[in-house]
C-alpha cells in the first residue's frame, strides 16, 4: 500500500483479490458510520465498479438495515432498460443480500432528465436534513478510458458546476446521452471516494490521473475527498512509479 496526502493506493494481484480488499474496505466503512451515527450513507456508480460490488458486497459481515445506497451516477433510462445501473444493482445484489428495494435511492426516468435530477435532490434532501450540502460516508466510483468518473467528462462544462448537489447531462460522450450525475462539491465533500480499477486497459489513464499533473485535470483527478482510495490490479497498476 502506498500514500501520498489523502491519497492511498492498494495494488492486488488480480481482479478478486481487489474485490476482496475493497469489499473488506467497505465493510469497515459502513460499522465506523453506523457506530457514528446509526446510518452508513453510500453512493455506487455503474460500469465495472458495479460488476466488483455484486460479486463482493454479498459475503462481507454487516448491519444491512442502516445502509442507505444512492447512485454517484445513473443513466436516465427505463429500469427495464440493460443500461440501468439500478437494474443491475437490484438483480444481482438485492437478490444476495439483505437490503431492500427502499434502501436504494433511486431516479425517477419516467420525469425528464432535468426534473430527474431535480427530483433526485429533493429525495437526497428528505435524508440529508438541515445540510447546505450532504456528506457520504462513502463514494464508490469508477474511472473510464478517457478518465471520466460518475457521468463527469473530460472538458465539459458540469466539471465546473458548483449550485446543485446532482445535475442533469444531455450530452454524454459515452452512451446512453441523458443521465443524472453527482457534482464536485457533493463528491469531494465526502468522508472517502474509492475507486477500484482492474486490467491493462486502465493502465495509461491510471498513470495519468495518479501521477500527471495535466491542467485542465481530468475529472477522476478532481476527486478530493477527505480520503481517496484507489483498489487496483497489477495490470492496472503496470505504468505507475510513484505508487507501486
Ligand atoms: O458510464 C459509466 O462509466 C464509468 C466507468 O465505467 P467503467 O466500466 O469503465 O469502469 C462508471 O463509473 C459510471 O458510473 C458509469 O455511468
Amino acid at each position: 500500500m502506498t500514500s501520498q496526502s489523502h491519497t492511498t493506493v492498494v495494488v492486488k494481484e488480480d481482479e478478486a483479490n481487489v474485490i476482496n480488499s475493497l469489499s473488506k474496505f467497505i465493510e469497515e466503512c459502513a460499522e465506523k458510520a453506523v457506530k457514528d451515527h446509526g446510518k452508513f450513507y453510500l453512493g455506487v456508480s455503474g460500469g465495472s465498479l458495479a460488476k466488483f460490488l455484486t460479486k463482493g458486497l454479498p459475503s462481507i459481515s454487516t448491519d444491512w438495515s442502516k445502509w442507505l445506497i444512492f447512485f454517484c451516477d445513473e443513466r436516465h433510462v427505463d429500469f427495464k432498460n440493460e443500461d440501468s445501473t439500478y437494474k443491475l444493482y437490484k438483480e444481482s445484489l438485492l437478490t444476495k443480500v439483505d437490503l431492500k428495494d427502499e434502501q436504494i435511492i433511486k431516479i425517477n426516468p419516467e420525469l425528464s432528465v432535468d426534473e430527474a435530477a431535480t427530483e433526485y435532490v429533493q429525495q437526497m434532501k428528505a435524508i440529508f436534513t438541515e445540510c447546505d450540502w450532504p456528506t457520504f460516508d462513502l463514494l464508490l466510483l469508477g474511472m473510464g478510458p478517457d478518465g471520466h468518473t460518475c457521468s463527469l467528462f473530460p472538458n465539459h462544462p458540469l466539471l465546473s458546476e458548483d449550485s446543485v448537489w446532482v445535475a442533469p447531462i444531455k450530452d454524454s460522450p459515452k452512451p446512453p446521452p441523458c443521465r443524472i450525475t453527482m457534482t464536485f462539491p457533493v463528491i469531494n465533500r465526502a468522508q472517502h471516494s474509492a475507486f477500484a480499477a482492474c486490467g491493462e486497459g486502465k493502465a495509461e489513464m491510471l498513470k495519468r490521473v495518479l501521477e500527471g499533473d495535466e491542467q485542465p485535470p481530468l475529472p477522476a483527478a478532481m476527486v478530493k475527498s477527505a480520503t481517496v482510495h484507489w483498489f487496483v490490479d497489477k495490470s492496472a497498476a503496470n505504468l505507475l512509479t510513484k505508487f507501486s
